[in-house]
């Protein structure tokens, strides 16, 4: 790279020979000029033209703008002497901003739950997910595309796919994250690192589109179907050859789940099934449909495979089409009743024992979403010149600051409490202890990031509602947070379980 003093780039400020600074390095933008995406004009103002406009710059464009390849031959020098202070971060590093990462990853302070291996887990989870899976999400929250084969079997590869599933018999035998986590070891917070890692892409199509269908349609069939048919469908869908998704939901029945109204009918060795399920996550491309459907008998959970009388259509969504959302609709569709999952009529008690577990991973994307958001404002704020001044020096936009930071806090805190009653309770007990505090927990969540997401797009102001450029991680955030109060039951129902939850254990005895 070539040297140059600030005196001989300043020679270089007019229209045909414009060269620039920012951060110690000196771009000639002569010919960029006239197809710069902000206009030539401003590019050949008095503060600009030959100067060094490291601050005008970041106040206007996110640095992974200089790294772009067909951005970052513009630069031919250095400013002799001087070192770039505005580093990319490495794969796998660990943001500095305060708040950014969660207390137990924070350089000096402790965590009573996280163990080195975690710590380990965390790193290596992280830069693949940044080197492999990150270019993949926001291409594919972008064009809407689902995610593709070549991803999917690198996720499986390390058993990830298994891993978003939670600890459990599954995951028996299985060579985790290059053996990083032996299978017994793995546990509820090595999931949680997954759930968190996955939503810091700010890609909210994309946390679910990366089959989170498996996540919370596959449960069942290990649970509640034959062996024949576990050792045909677990295998195809942890290896990622096949897509599974829950089908519960209808125009008819939302987290009231009892008033679904597709049908099962028997006829000899098979079940009739008929009706229309709405918002099914990863719908377009599964292969099997999780169902619940309502029999003589009462509520019961049958595995569907896609076939002749199956037929999906996206529906569209506020959030990317790569969440493949759909309309499912099964039209005189002939299951042989060995697909029954559970007994007939029992069918209550297979979704709801799926709940716990999905609404937690809802909870903790939630999270880990809110985090960037907050990390997002901090930097913004520090670097946004206004009135001369930054961002920061005003009082409002501090007391914003504040309380994103405070609602995180709070949020982090909870969900690692829960998560250790999960890593030390049996399946009953959480069912028993911990479904009222979930949902609880799920709506705080969910509250405290749309607060969030309003807080960041004042901060962020007109730069928030757009798709691409500085806001387009708080755009992203505003318009998806919703997503995780509906989704896995909607959060004032949930609220409300908590509370009758509490009722229910209410002492005989307790007066005042
Ligand atoms: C290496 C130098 C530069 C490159 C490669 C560059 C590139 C870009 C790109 C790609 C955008 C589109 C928005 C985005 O993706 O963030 C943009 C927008 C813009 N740029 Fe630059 N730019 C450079 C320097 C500058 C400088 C020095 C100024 C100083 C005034 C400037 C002013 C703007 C403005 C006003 C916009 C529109 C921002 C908006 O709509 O919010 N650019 N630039």
């Amino acid at each position: 790279m070539s040297q140059f003093t600030y005196e001989e780039v300043e020679k270089h400020n007019k229209e045909g020979d414009l060269w620039i600074i920012v951060d110690s390095k000196v771009y000639d933008l002569s010919k960029f000029a006239g197809l710069h995406p902000g206009g030539p004009n401003v590019l050949y103002a008095a503060n600009v033209a030959g100067k060094d406009a490291t601050d005008t710059f970041f106040g206007l464009h996110r640095h992974e703008v200089l790294l772009r390849p067909q951005y970052a031959r513009l630069q031919i020098g250095v400013i002799r002497g001087q070192e770039e202070i505005i580093k990319a971060p490495l794969p796998g590093s660990l943001s500095k901003v305060p708040y950014a990462e969660a207390t137990w990853l924070s350089d000096g302070y402790y965590s009573p739950y996280y163990t080195d291996n975690h710590r380990m887990f965390q790193k290596a989870v992280r830069k693949f997910f940044e080197e492999v899976v990150r270019p993949e999400a926001l291409k594919c929250e972008e064009g809407g595309t689902r995610i593709s084969q070549e991803v999917v079997d690198r996720l499986s590869d390390l058993n990830i796919i298994s891993m978003r599933l939670g600890p459990g018999k599954h995951l028996k035998g299985r060579y985790l994250m290059e053996g990083l986590v032996k299978p017994e070891e793995f546990n509820y917070f090595h999931e949680l690192i997954l759930h968190t890692e996955v939503a810091r892409f700010g890609t909210r199509g994309f946390v679910d589109g990366m089959l989170n269908g498996a996540v919370i349609g596959l449960p069942p069939i290990w649970n509640y179907g034959s062996p024949e048919l576990q050792s045909k469908v677990v295998p195809e869908v942890l290896s990622g050859k096949k897509y599974i998704a829950l089908a519960i939901s209808e125009a008819f029945a939302g987290s009231d789940v009892s008033g679904i109204q597709t049908t099962a009918i028997r006829d000899g060795g098979y079940w009739v099934v008929t009706g229309t399920k709405k918002w099914i996550t990863n719908g377009t491309f599964a292969d099997y449909f999780t169902t619940a459907c309502k029999t003589e008998k009462g509520l019961t959970v049958i595995l569907i495979e896609r076939g002749e009388g199956v037929s999906t259509k996206p529906i569209k969504t506020a959030y990317s089409p790569t969440a493949g959302t759909a309309y499912v609709v099964f039209n005189k569709v002939r299951v042989p009743v060995s697909n029954t999952l559970g007994e007939v009529g029992k069918g209550l008690s297979v979704i709801l024992s799926n709940f716990n577990h999905e609404r937690w991973m809802v909870t903790a994307s939630s999270v880990g979403a809110q985090r960037v958001i907050v990390e997002e404002c901090l930097k913004w704020a520090n670097q946004r010149i206004v009135f001369g001044k930054p961002l920061t020096s005003q009082a409002v936009i501090r007391s914003k600051l504040g309380k994103m930071i405070t609602r995180i806090e709070a949020c982090q805190n909870w969900l690692e409490l829960v998560t250790h009653q999960m890593n030390n309770m049996s399946y009953n007990e959480m069912s028993n202890k911990l479904a009222g505090q979930i949902g609880l927990l799920k709506q705080f969540v969910s509250r405290c990031g749309r607060e969030t997401a309003e807080d960041a797009t004042q901060v962020f102001g007109g730069r928030a509602l757009t798709v691409t450029g500085m806001g387009k991680f708080v755009e992203n955030y505003h318009r998806t947070s919703g997503f995780d109060a509906i989704l896995a039951g909607a959060e004032d129902v949930l609220g409300d379980l908590g509370l009758k939850q509490a009722m229910k254990k209410m002492p005989k005895d307790a007066r005042l």
